[in-house]
């Protein structure tokens, strides 16, 4: 028996859409695994699927071993936190987080609201109305009344993307610490790369409602099964390896495609001599898009001295690459 959550062969469709198709996935207890894809690869009608929210065109959902594709969505014990948060209007934060915590004390359910705003950053903001909070205090109120109901499994649909980046750093961090600190299970969908690594024990990466690999995140970086998931975690270029060879690849020709990641381009005294296109400013080292043999672009950091026009001699670092395997 597997424990935790086990999604066997999922398909979900609408009509004649296919939007999953012959999905396996598992969520050991306290494990967190996010699934990363574009708009439109399928993350939400998975989700929707495991929280019986769409049935099931194919597979099933068990949970500890006990089959749950045909059990009622209140009756899984999973609970779904969406990009809005879905709070109640008409109540303070504590009637949002206490909302699910019935047949307990008044003094009980004061403490546990207590325990899980501070979890979430928000201690002493009981009285204070919903309507009156940032965006990113919202999601904190939503995350912990999810928490509240102690889910075996929290289900989340792209709950930091209707925030600014800076502050889905901040909050993927508390995300993260909370359910780690309540031991939740958790499968979690977004589109964003940075949030997506930051918070799963392992990625998975949807393309066009299939998982095409799932690993922890340092595996999945460095071994990308194929060149879509590649380039959807931002390798770019891909270099045949005729290409890299050209680029300083070390050790003769690589076994597939080369796949540049942001720290795959150096200037090195020994490389090719390239054109800069153009530069841009970043935090930290600027960026130059020089023009590689092949024809494509590629990005190099560089010192603050390197403008458009002139010539860069760059080559390929290796531990900045992934070699992709042939046959897509
Ligand atoms: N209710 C529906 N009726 C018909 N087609 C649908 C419906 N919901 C989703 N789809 C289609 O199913 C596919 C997967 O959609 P889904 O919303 O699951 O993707 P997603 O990865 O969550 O996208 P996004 O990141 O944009 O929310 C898409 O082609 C979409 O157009």
């Amino acid at each position: 028996m597997v424990s935790g959550l086990q999604v066997r062969g999922a398909g979900v469709r609408y009509g004649s859409v296919v939007a999953v198709a012959e999905v396996s996935v598992e969520v050991a207890p306290g494990e967190i695994v996010a699934l990363l894809g574009a708009s439109g690869s399928g993350k939400s009608s998975l989700l929707r699927g495991v929280a019986g929210l769409e049935p099931l065109a194919t597979g099933s959902v068990h949970w500890d071993g006990v089959e749950l594709t045909s059990t009622p969505v209140h009756r899984r014990g999973f609970v779904m936190m969406f990009q809005d948060g879905q709070l109640f209007p008409h109540r303070t934060v504590a009637g949002n987080v206490g909302y699910a915590l019935t047949g307990m004390s008044r003094t009980d359910r004061d403490a546990r609201v207590a325990e899980l705003l501070e979890l979430v950053g928000l201690a002493g903001y009981q009285r204070r109305p919903v309507t009156e909070l940032s965006g990113g205090q919202a999601q904190r109120v939503a995350l912990a009344r999810s928490l509240a109901a102690k889910p075996r499994l929290l289900l989340l649909d792209e709950p930091l993307s209707a925030l600014d980046r800076g502050l889905r750093e901040r909050l993927v961090e508390v995300l993260g610490s909370s359910l780690r600190a309540t031991g939740t299970s958790a499968l979690y969908v977004t589109h964003d790369q940075d949030e997506a690594f930051a918070i799963a024990d392992r990625v998975g990466v949807l393309v066009d409602g299939r998982l095409r690999q799932i690993d922890p995140p340092r595996h999945l970086w460095h071994h990308p099964a194929d060149a879509t998931v590649a380039s959807f975690l931002g390798y770019d270029p891909l270099l045949s390896p005729a290409e890299a060879l050209a680029l300083g690849w070390p050790g003769g020709p690589p076994s597939g495609q080369v796949a540049v990641g942001p720290s795959g381009l150096v200037e090195r005294a020994d490389g090719v001599a390239l054109p800069v296109l153009e530069v841009r400013h970043r935090r930290g080292p600027s960026e130059a898009t020089v023009r590689l043999p092949g024809g494509q672009s590629g990005q190099v950091r560089v010192s603050d001295d390197v403008a458009a026009g002139v010539e860069l001699r760059v080559g390929l670092e290796p531990s900045g690459c992934a070699v992709v395997p042939p046959g897509d």
